[in-house]
């Protein structure tokens, strides 16, 4: 399905064509009087990875959660092109009561897929994300690592066009961490879908994205939009490259800059 198909009148006046989520002058400010964001210009092209870096609390979170629709601007507009969006947050936030089958088939319960459907794409998105042997688990007898696991296998099962992840790897350990970037790239390869994704980690940022967006200390503004061109899917080996190294030292220092 063509992205533009999905788009409704209010988020074609803001979008041009190719561009999947545009945000435009966006400012936040809060109730309590935090101005979160000031001024955000950002567009998002059509299959781009893009990763948000930026000091504590410049307001990425809330970015993307105008991305998705949680959140309004107090000025500027925010238009997204499809409402094909697979949101991870930072909280596994999974069903207790459910077993971890039954929690990676629920979007796709919701979205009407027939069963059978629904039990192929949970079980491939359970192996992708290495939960195979846990599929009747309870939620509680996970770690947290595995929870985050299944909470990625739930989004990937209804296959969104757009993935907005907030740091949703922030809480593993640095061995499963690179796993699931690995995993993640090449799913990204595989499937094109459109990413945007939060991280505290440059050189996560730099292995996962082909655009790494540095923001400033709050109210946040971009301060860098870096193009980081090597082709996917990724070999981890890349870290070791001297072109990955110099960009994770550009946009470490260029954060430094920022905060
Ligand atoms: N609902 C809210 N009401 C009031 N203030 C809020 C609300 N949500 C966020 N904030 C404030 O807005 C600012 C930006 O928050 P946000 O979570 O977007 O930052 P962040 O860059 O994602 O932070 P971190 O990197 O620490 O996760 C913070 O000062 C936060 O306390």
């Amino acid at each position: 399905m063509n992205l533009f198909d999905t788009m409704n009148d209010a988020d074609a006046r803001h979008l041009t064509k190719g561009i999947v989520i545009s945000a435009a002058g966006v400012t936040k400010q809060f109730g309590s009087g935090t101005r979160a964001l000031d001024g955000v210009d950002v567009d998002v092209a059509d299959g781009d990875f893009v990763a948000v870096v930026g000091p504590s609390g410049c307001g990425k979170s809330t970015l993307l959660r105008m991305a998705a629709g949680l959140e309004q601007p107090t000025d500027g507009s925010v238009a997204l092109a499809t409402d094909s969006v697979g949101f991870i947050f930072q909280e596994p936030t999974l069903l207790p009561w459910r077993s971890v089958r039954a929690n990676v088939e629920l979007c796709a319960e919701i979205a009407r897929l027939p069963k059978a459907e629904r039990r192929v794409r949970a079980q491939r998105a359970i192996d992708a994300v290495g939960l195979s042997g846990f599929e009747g688990q309870r939620p509680r007898m996970l770690s947290g690592g595995m929870k985050m696991r299944a909470s990625l296998a739930r989004t990937l099962t209804s296959e969104p066009q757009v993935m907005l992840l907030d740091e949703p790897f922030g809480a593993l350990d640095e061995m499963t961490r690179l796993d699931m970037q690995a995993e993640l790239q090449r799913l990204y390869a595989d499937r094109g879908f459109t990413a945007m994704f939060i991280t505290h980690s440059v050189s996560e940022a730099v292995f996962l994205a082909n655009r790494v967006i540095v923001m400033s200390a709050r109210p946040g503004r971009i301060v860098a939009d870096i193009r980081i061109d090597f082709p996917y899917p990724r070999d981890p080996d890349l870290r070791y490259d001297n072109r990955f190294t110099e960009h994770v030292a550009d946009i470490s220092e260029t954060l430094r800059g920022a905060r």
